[in-house]
């Protein structure tokens, strides 16, 4: 910025955006020491009982998909709770929605890769029928804690060849 200048504003536009924001993160529970001592629970799913924030939050994420991901062919979604925020992503955007699994729940042949989480230790599946070799994947959940079941997730995708 050049000395002097008037600090930029926000549009009216992103002052939308940011409002939604502010609505998103005002109904997420908290919940201390669930499901163990120690961890702070934040419950997404009391999103879904306000359709204004679930509007707002659908909205702002086809936006961030649109702007930031142009090239996005196909959405990807981690069980359980990436299942409550990918399909309608994708429906919005007229692409597929693919389901990333917890071990044992899919049929036919699928891939398996294994991954610590922030209480315990789980496993993840995708059916190698439903990735296309080289399709671009954006994948889609509620949280970050460890990162982990992310990273498992982008290892599935890459063991079958989609990017
Ligand atoms: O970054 P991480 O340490 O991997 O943790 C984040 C993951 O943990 C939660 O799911 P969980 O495995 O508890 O399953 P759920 O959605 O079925 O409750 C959450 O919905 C993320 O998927
Ligand atoms: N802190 C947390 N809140 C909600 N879900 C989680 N999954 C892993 N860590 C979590």
């Amino acid at each position: 910025m050049l000395r002097g200048a008037a600090a930029p504003t926000a549009t009216d536009e992103q002052k939308k955006e940011l409002e939604k924001i502010e609505l998103i993160k005002k109904n997420i529970g908290l919940y201390p020491d669930f499901p163990k001592a120690g961890v702070l629970f934040r419950d997404t799913c009391t999103i879904l009982r306000q359709p204004n924030a679930f509007q707002a939050l659908k909205e702002v994420l086809v936006q961030c998909v649109r702007v930031h991901f142009v090239e996005t062919e196909c959405i990807g979604g981690l069980d359980a709770r990436g299942f409550l925020i990918g399909p309608i992503i994708a429906l919005e955007l007229r692409i597929p929605f693919i389901p990333i699994r917890k071990r044992g729940k899919l049929p036919g042949k699928v891939t398996t890769e294994e991954y610590t989480k922030e209480y315990g230790k789980d496993a993840v599946e995708i059916q190698d029928e439903s990735v296309t070799a080289g399709a671009k994947i954006l994948l889609v959940d509620d949280l970050l804690a460890t990162g982990g079941s992310l990273q498992a997730s982008c290892n599935l995708i890459e063991k079958c060849y989609g990017k």
